[in-house]
């Protein structure tokens, strides 16, 4: 009930006058055929009585009614289509802001979480729709009902009172009918989130590469196929149910309509009724049993949408992610430090921990590089920094100021990062750079700069049309001569335009690049970094690498391993602790002089043919004893393996930090 309500307001904003004509003529159209059936009730005994009185008024009625039945029905379609169209795009507004009010990415990377969003868009495409579209035919039906069985009734009450009787149970089964059917919509939405995952393994152009090389067609297709099994079992389950319990009904239905017009007619044999209370009586309770039906179906497709329509409201009362301060501060420009105190973190409550304790302190305008074998938690930290997850315990500080006073869109506009993952739209090439200051997005002089500083600009210049050119093989927009225009860059090339959308910020205050050089070879790597001192000498900058020739040079190296820092100094202060650090730097310059055609090195285990000869050939001229991929190099010679996961009872408890309530970790 509160559903509905809730979707006849949204309708109702949607479009005031369109939901009360609809409305309106609905409810014209319901009462029209019992007009009908009582202005042909009113013709017959006319004609069959003697001096029954004038035929032309009573038969021009019927022709009005008659034009009424057929013009409210276009209309109400048209109206229909109309409050339908106004509510989709209120609709469309309210989901993807019930998504953007989100502000972290903790909601988003639960699977949970994903099956009720899907829902909800399912719900928000036609839920309201339906809704108010049963909704208003049912008021039509129970206006035509209405008026029947008020007809009937006053022919035969005991006849009027059991078809009411009657209409209660079907009602019912209807409801419950509807029930089934959004129940099994939420039961199977994880089979259907997956048959589609499956399918779009087929033809996604990331992924189609090896299901050609592997011969995956058959076994994904088969995987989609036992995904749509699952869900199209438990559909014809429930409509079978369905179907078996409205059986009694309608037989019920039909029986007594049987017995009423038995009753009629011999009462009319007897003289009791005319021939016109005979012919109104047939219209209404074939007209009843009608209206029964659609009222029933009706009920059940807006208890369905209502119950689906939840999943669309409810999305609006997730909590946010992340602790927002009620009064934000301003961000200042970060002049002192941005400081990690005794941060813990896990993605979720009972998972491993990821960070255990991690204190860190970033100088303004000083490069710290963050090195780490695998999923050591380096990326996860710069969730932290970027403030797209709150860390479980402890607390980040940008010049002493909590991260969680501060608005994270606030926050995020003084950040500039590339991430590990980083995006590729399908936008133009321009666009790929612009969006990095959304605001500056058509500054073309802003975003050839941006380009030039990350090395790319030359290749975006030679592309068809320039910075223009649609960056797509997906979507295909229409050139000057009709013909569709879209091209592709390499992925090293695609790195340089991240790295020029990071570059959009130029005034940023902290710079983060999560391994910025997995795609880019030893030079263009060099010259990354020397563009972004000088494009803005003073920022704070957080490099994380696993090719150790990228961090030598910064001002402070950070190892990261079990989820603490392990070591923290100067490149010459590591090697001269001669731990983590210096073994690895020792393990590549082991591996840099392998001797050639031994099959790789120790410090290339993991890589591909290319990076192999960035490393080994581009980077061994400039570096004779070029430092170790720890990508690849650490694991196999004793470095620390990466965050194991123990039991929770296991991990040390973090210190409680005093004023902030954050997530226990035994929750
Ligand atoms: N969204 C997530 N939900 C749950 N666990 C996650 C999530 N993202 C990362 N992890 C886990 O956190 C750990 C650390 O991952 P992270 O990406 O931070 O490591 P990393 O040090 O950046 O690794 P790499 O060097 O491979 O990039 C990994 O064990 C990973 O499985």
């Amino acid at each position: 009930m509160r559903s509905a309500a809730a979707a006849f307001a949204l309708a109702w904003r949607a479009g005031p006058a369109v939901v009360a004509a609809y409305v309106t003529v609905s409810v014209v159209a319901g009462l029209l055929p019992t007009a009908a059936a009582l202005l042909v009730s009113s013709l017959l005994d006319r004609l069959t009585t003697p001096g029954g009185g004038s035929l032309t008024p009573v038969a021009l009625l019927l022709v009005a009614a008659t034009l009424g039945t057929q013009l409210t029905t276009p209309a109400s379609e048209f109206l229909r289509g109309e409050s339908t169209r106004a509510l989709r795009v209120r609709v469309q507004g309210e989901m993807l802001d019930g998504v953007n009010r989100l502000p972290g990415m903790r909601h988003f990377e639960d699977p949970a979480f994903q099956d009720r969003l899907r829902l909800a868009q399912q719900a928000a495409g036609n839920a309201p729709d339906l809704l108010v579209g049963s909704v208003v035919s049912g008021l039509q039906a129970a206006v035509l009902l209405a008026g029947f069985l008020i007809t009937v009734f006053v022919i035969n009450p005991v006849l009027g009172a059991v078809t009411v009787l009657l209409a209660v149970p079907a009602l019912r089964t209807q409801l419950a009918a509807g029930r089934r059917r959004a129940e099994v919509l939420r039961d199977t939405m994880g089979n259907s989130r997956r048959e589609m995952f499956y399918g779009s393994l087929l033809s996604d152009t990331d992924t189609l590469k090896e299901v050609r090389l592997f011969n995956l067609q058959r076994y994904f297709t088969d995987r989609a196929a036992a995904e749509l099994r699952t869900v199209v079992r438990a559909e014809r389950g429930t409509d079978l149910r369905n179907l078996r319990e409205r059986v009694p009904d309608l037989l019920l239905g039909a029986a007594v309509f049987g017995a009423g017009l038995l009753w009629a007619v011999r009462a009319a044999g007897r003289g009791e009724l005319t021939v016109g209370d005979l012919s109104v009586f047939v219209t209404a309770t074939a007209g009843i049993q009608r209206g029964v039906a659609q009222l029933a179906s009706t009920t059940a497709t807006a208890y369905q949408a209502a119950l689906t329509f939840t999943y669309f409201r409810t999305l609006r009362d997730v909590p946010p992610d992340l602790e927002l301060a009620e009064r934000p501060r301003p961000v200042p420009a970060l002049a002192g430090r941005l400081e990690l105190r005794d941060v813990w973190f896990r993605y979720s409550p009972g998972s491993p921990w990821i960070l255990r304790g991690v204190d860190l302190s970033l100088g303004a305008g000083e490069v710290t590089a963050l090195v780490g074998v695998n999923g050591t938690g380096k990326s996860t930290l710069v969730k932290l920094l970027c403030r797209l997850y709150e860390p479980t315990r402890g607390r980040i500080l940008w010049d002493g100021a909590d991260l969680r006073d501060f608005d994270p869109a606030e926050l995020r506009e003084r950040v500039a990062a590339v991430f590990q993952d980083y995006g590729r739209y399908d936008l133009t090439a321009g666009e790929n750079i612009g969006i990095g200051r959304v605001g500056d997005a058509g500054r073309e002089d802003l975003v050839a700069e941006a380009a030039a500083a990350a090395g790319v600009h030359p290749r975006l210049s030679r592309l068809g049309q320039g910075y223009g050119t649609l960056l797509s093989r997906i979507f295909a927009s229409a050139g000057a001569a009709g013909a569709a225009v879209g091209e592709l860059l390499s992925g090293g090339e695609w790195q340089r335009v991240a790295v020029a959308r990071a570059f959009m910020r130029r005034d940023a205050d902290l710079m983060i690049l999560d391994e910025p050089s997995s795609g880019l070879d030893a030079a263009a790597e060099q010259e990354i970094h020397d563009s972004l001192r000088t494009l803005r000498a003073e920022a704070t900058v957080l490099v994380i690498s696993h090719r150790l020739s990228t961090v030598r040079d910064a001002d402070r190296i950070v190892v990261l391993g079990e989820g603490r820092i392990t070591e923290s100094g100067t490149h010459d202060e590591l090697i001269a602790l001669d731990g983590t650090y210096a073994r690895l730097f020792r393990l590549q310059s082991a591996g840099y002089a392998a001797p050639e055609g031994a099959g790789g090195t120790p410090g290339d285990g993991g890589r591909t043919a290319p990076e192999r000869k960035d490393v080994a050939g581009a980077e061994a001229v400039a570096e004779p004893e070029g430092p170790p991929d720890m990508k690849s190099g650490a694991e196999p010679v004793g470095v620390p393996e990466p965050v194991t996961t123990p039991e929770p009872v296991a991990v040390p408890e973090p210190a409680t930090v005093p004023g902030r309530a954050e997530g226990h970790p035994h929750r």
